[in-house]
């Protein structure tokens, strides 16, 4: 078994004379939740799509899962669920059968595929849109169904570009839930984004790219020595939310402060609050008012490296 599941040796692109992508070297162990981060235009999506073998470098190497890209190709997409940033190209598909021909490309036998599909559209809670077509659909439930159709065949690594971007803000609680559950269940996860709030909750190694190159990669808590997992909520009855928390396994401590429940989760089982609490607003009908981690020392030592503004993304 190769030691990373994603290596480039001096990965480079050129667009003409433009260069776009240089020198990358990205290290992604077995198991990580790898967060792709960089500001916009710094090269994440030209990266992932050499990743994915849809371009072709200038010039380095990519080793996927020990396979040689582009050269082994279809092998490596066979273990591979990829979320491209951009929308679906399959507007005629009804969800269902888009994801039943996902699975059929992947060489699934057709009742295999057709299970999956089932449990996926479930998975990702695109269900109840089982025979809608793709062109009907908003754009967060385009990228539901691009993260189901990431899913299907059981891929032992998730490259996802910009998966978040078009979600709610219950949506993307859910979303970090699910990734943190598939990363338990061993899986590789790669995330591009801008987002750093969302990169902070989901991943535990992080690769900094600006204007192409990589500044910065390892292990998010030696990057940024966070010491706790601290979240500051705000919803339309906080007493409930309250109630909801106290007892729950994942949460070490939980109290309001001027209006705004501060909760200290305990990261063995932070996965089931992403889960949980979503579940919990939309049954009891609370309104997010706010979301966010209370500390978020990433992102200041992101401020200091990139010497810039920092979209943050969160509601
Ligand atoms: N086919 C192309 N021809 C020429 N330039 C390109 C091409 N594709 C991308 N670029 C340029 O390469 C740079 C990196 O683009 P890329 O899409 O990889 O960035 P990104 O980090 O994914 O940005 P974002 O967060 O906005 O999606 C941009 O300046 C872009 O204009």
């Amino acid at each position: 078994m190769p030691t990373y599941i994603i290596e480039t040796k001096e990965l480079t692109k050129f667009f003409g004379k433009r260069n776009v992508v240089y020198n990358l070297n990205l290290k992604v162990p077995k198991g990580a939740v790898y967060g792709f981060l960089g500001p916009n235009g710094a090269g994440k999506t030209t990266t992932i799509k050499m990743l994915t073998g849809a371009l072709k470098p200038t010039y380095g190497e990519i080793k996927i899962i020990g396979m040689e890209m582009p050269r082994e190709r279809v092998k490596i997409m066979r273990n591979v669920g990829y979320m491209p940033e951009r929308p679906l190209a399959y507007d005629d598909m009804t969800i269902f059968e888009f994801l039943v021909y996902m699975g059929r490309l992947l060489g699934l036998p057709k009742d295999k595929a057709v299970n999956q599909a089932r449990e996926l559209m479930a998975y990702t809670g695109v269900g109840r849109l089982a025979f809608n077509k793709i062109e009907e659909l908003s754009s967060g439930q385009r990228q539901r169904v691009l993260f189901a159709s990431a899913l299907m065949g059981d891929p032992e690594l998730l490259i996802l570009d910009e998966p978040t971007s078009n979600l709610d803000p219950l949506g993307r609680m859910e979303f970090i839930g699910k990734i943190l559950e598939l990363a338990k269940s061993g899986k590789t996860v790669f995330i591009s984004s801008h987002i750093v709030s969302e990169i902070e909750r989901m991943c535990n190694y992080v690769g900094l790219i600006k204007d192409g190159q990589l500044i910065e990669q390892g292990k998010v808590r030696d990057l940024a020595k966070i010491e706790s997992t601290d979240y500051d909520v705000v919803v339309s009855d906080n007493e409930k939310l309250l109630k909801f928390l106290r007892d729950k396994i994942y949460v070490r401590e939980v109290w309001e402060e001027e209006g705004i429940v501060r909760v200290k989760l305990d990261e063995r089982f932070s996965e089931k609050f992403f889960l949980e609490l979503p579940a919990f607003l939309a049954s009891e009908k609370l309104a997010i008012k706010l979301f966010k981690p209370h500390t978020s020392p990433l992102e200041r030592i992101l401020m200091k490296r990139f010497n810039m503004g920092w979209k943050n993304g969160e509601q």
